[in-house]
């Protein structure tokens, strides 16, 4: 048995309130799910209903409208992303949904309750279904590691005797049982991260907030994190939202993502799909360095916009789950017979589904350039064309 398949709850254990609001999100089993696909709309834990949040302006200064309409779904047992650039308004979405904001306007609603008018009595007990975790760990220097994760349980009221196996099995579970005696300032940044993650699952919270959780640390480090927030998810059925500000934490283990700009979302929906497919700008710009691909500099700086005598035209073929390693560029050369020249290319994945992308250059004059179009028509692969060259 796993570390994480042996920290399933007795349901009565850390249990919160049964005050409705709070009872929305605390333990209680959640539908394990196998792999990156979870079975869709099981049930909306979170539901942010036209929610829109303006701070009053300080010292004379005009309010600020730091989210506008915003309406998101996250579905019970899923990890959804919330991606935008700095001053998006991430932060401020994310704590919209822990109670430590409130709505100007809207409704946020957890699992099916509306919580948006409860009391401050009612969120703090509700931020005991809700786990936490943050860029900077927010650990008590002057607590062990045990101490820190034994915190949310002595706030909960539970007993010496349940909080010592509890601790000891989250320490497990993040593979920190022989860190249990140190102190934050004695271990690295993602092992403060494992104790931050040890901390928010302590009550066995049903959904997980991440604020940046990745942010401070390095790529192998974050990889790391990452993949034991996937098994989180996976394994204990853990919902997750995040906030991020890089495409890769999206790319790598979430199964939904909202892009947020402006205090708007632009442009939702499943993670392969948006970023292979990107619609808005600003998506677009997230996505360019990581699903996209950079044309050789002597290319780009060539393109022109109109086509030149005996030029050639630049084309990018985007490739996607079904067709990602067809021989497309064999294929259509032979029943074309117009060589493609390849200035650019990459195959890479999103879970367990491939993409690709190739820029290719195609004489501009003559049958040539209408009948590999047709060609990729036929294969029913996208095609942008992105310029011409001499
Ligand atoms: N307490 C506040 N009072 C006034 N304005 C605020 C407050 N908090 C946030 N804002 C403003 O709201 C907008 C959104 O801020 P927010 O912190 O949510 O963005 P963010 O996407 O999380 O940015 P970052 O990635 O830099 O943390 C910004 O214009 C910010 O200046």
């Amino acid at each position: 048995m796993s570390a994480l398949a042996s920290t399933a709850p007795p349901a009565h254990l850390f249990s919160v309130t049964p005050d409705r609001a709070v009872s929305a999100l605390s333990a209680s089993p959640a539908p394990a799910i196998s792999d990156r696909a979870p079975t869709r709309k099981i049930r909306t834990l979170v539901a942010l209903e036209g929610v829109g949040k303006v701070f009053a302006g300080r010292r004379g200064q005009s309010p600020v409208a730091a989210l506008e309409d915003i309406d998101l779904n996250v579905a019970d047992g899923e990890i959804l992303g919330v991606i935008g650039r700095s001053g998006a308004g991430k932060s401020t979405l994310i704590r919209l949904v822990n109670g430590l904001e409130q709505a100007t306007s809207g409704r946020v609603l957890l699992d099916g309750v509306d919580v948006t008018a409860q009391p401050e009595s009612a969120w703090r007990q509700a931020r005991r279904g809700i786990g936490m975790i943050f860029q900077h760990f927010n650990l008590l220097s002057s607590r062990t590691v045990f101490d820190n994760v034994a915190l949310p349980l002595e706030i909960a009221g539970a007993s010496r005797g349940e909080v010592a196996p509890r601790v000891k099995e989250l320490l497990a579970l993040v593979d920190l049982s022989d860190k249990a005696g140190r102190y934050p300032a004695e271990l690295s940044g993602g092992q403060k991260q494992r104790v931050g993650i040890a901390r928010a699952l302590a009550t066995r919270p049903r959904l997980l907030l991440c604020d940046e959780a990745t942010s401070a640390l390095d790529p192998e480090t974050t990889r790391s994190i990452l993949a034991l927030l996937a098994r989180v998810n996976r394994e204990l059925g853990v919902t997750i939202l995040l906030i991020t500000h890089e495409i890769p934490v999206i790319k790598e283990i979430c199964h939904q993502v909202a892009v947020i700009e402006g205090g708007r979302i632009v442009e939702q929906g499943d993670v392969f799909e948006v970023l292979t497919r990107p619609a808005h700008p600003a998506t677009r710009a997230l996505v360019s360095s990581v699903v996209g691909v950079e044309l050789p500099k002597s290319v780009a700086d060539s393109l022109l916009p109109m086509p030149v005598p005996g030029g050639r035209t630049v084309l990018r073929i985007s490739f996607t789950s079904e067709n990602a390693t067809a021989p497309v560029v064999s294929r259509i050369s032979t029943v074309v017979g117009v060589d493609l020249n390849i200035l650019a290319g990459r195959i890479d994945s999103i879970g367990e589904r491939p993409f690709g992308v190739l820029v290719v250059a195609v004489p501009s004059h003559g049958p040539a350039l209408a009948a590999v179009q047709a060609s990729l028509r036929s294969l029913a692969l996208e095609t942008e064309q992105l310029g011409h060259v001499a």
